[in-house]
């Protein structure tokens, strides 16, 4: 008999569930366009779950921070009504472009999608507060508190933040860690904490998702 170990099961199963979801045609293409943009999409799984997440919450209006070549916007599209509308944010013209392309590949009607070109902490000053199902968190780490802070204000009650790379690429729990990037990721999962408003989970799918539901 094999000794399996913890460690070894956790990995077979994030092996299985990513190995368990097909992506269409227009999603594989765009996953290619992102490597060689050298924007990361979600992982698989990752896509899986954000599509179940908006199509049980029936999240209608729902933001995207960085958008990258649109790969979790295509699962985040499909998860929502058809009447839903994503507004998703990237300040690279590159990157949205790909974008662009991403959505006209799987035949997206151009009235679901809101592309912005532009500085995220600038435009969701713009975004109305309470205004939003769900709120996708996938942009510079860095930024993460300013980019968590503002989602709470826009989401609304019941509404639910998605943060990915919640793992903060594996680096989250190392106390050690002197890393920027770790330490803002770190923040914004305090921010959430704290809110006497939000119920959190992390999820241990890709690089980690941290969800968090505000009270109705
Ligand atoms: C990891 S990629 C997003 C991948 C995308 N969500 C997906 O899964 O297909 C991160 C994106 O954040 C964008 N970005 C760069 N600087 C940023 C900033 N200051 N604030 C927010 N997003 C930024 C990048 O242009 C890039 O497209």
């Amino acid at each position: 008999m094999t000794d399996t170990t913890g460690s070894q099961t956790t990995e077979r199963l994030n092996a299985y569930a990513e190995s368990a979801i097909i992506e269409d045609d227009a999603m594989t293409a765009a996953r290619m366009r992102g490597e060689e943009l050298g924007a990361r999409a979600v992982s698989p799984a990752t896509g899986a779950l954000l599509s179940l997440l908006a199509r049980t919450g029936n999240a209608e209006h729902v933001v995207e921070i960085g958008t990258g070549v649109g790969v979790s916007s295509l699962w985040l599209l499909a998860g929502m009504p058809s009447t839903g509308v994503l507004t998703t944010i990237d300040p690279e013209s590159e990157h949205h472009r790909a974008a662009r392309e991403t959505f006209a590949d799987a035949e997206i009607a151009p009235g679901r999608t809101r592309l912005i070109n532009g500085a995220p902490t600038d435009v969701l000053t713009r975004l109305a507060d309470e205004s939003y199902d769900l709120v996708f968190v996938d942009g510079l780490p860095l930024s993460y508190p300013a980019f968590v802070t503002e989602a709470i204000r826009i989401l609304r009650p019941g509404g639910l933040l998605v943060v990915n790379n919640a793992s903060a690429d594996g680096t989250i729990d190392d106390r050690e860690s002197t890393d920027p990037r770790t330490l803002a990721a770190r923040e914004a999962a305090m921010i959430v904490a704290e809110d006497d408003r939000f119920l959190p989970a992390v999820i241990p799918v890709g690089t980690g998702l941290l969800a968090a539901a505000k009270s109705r």
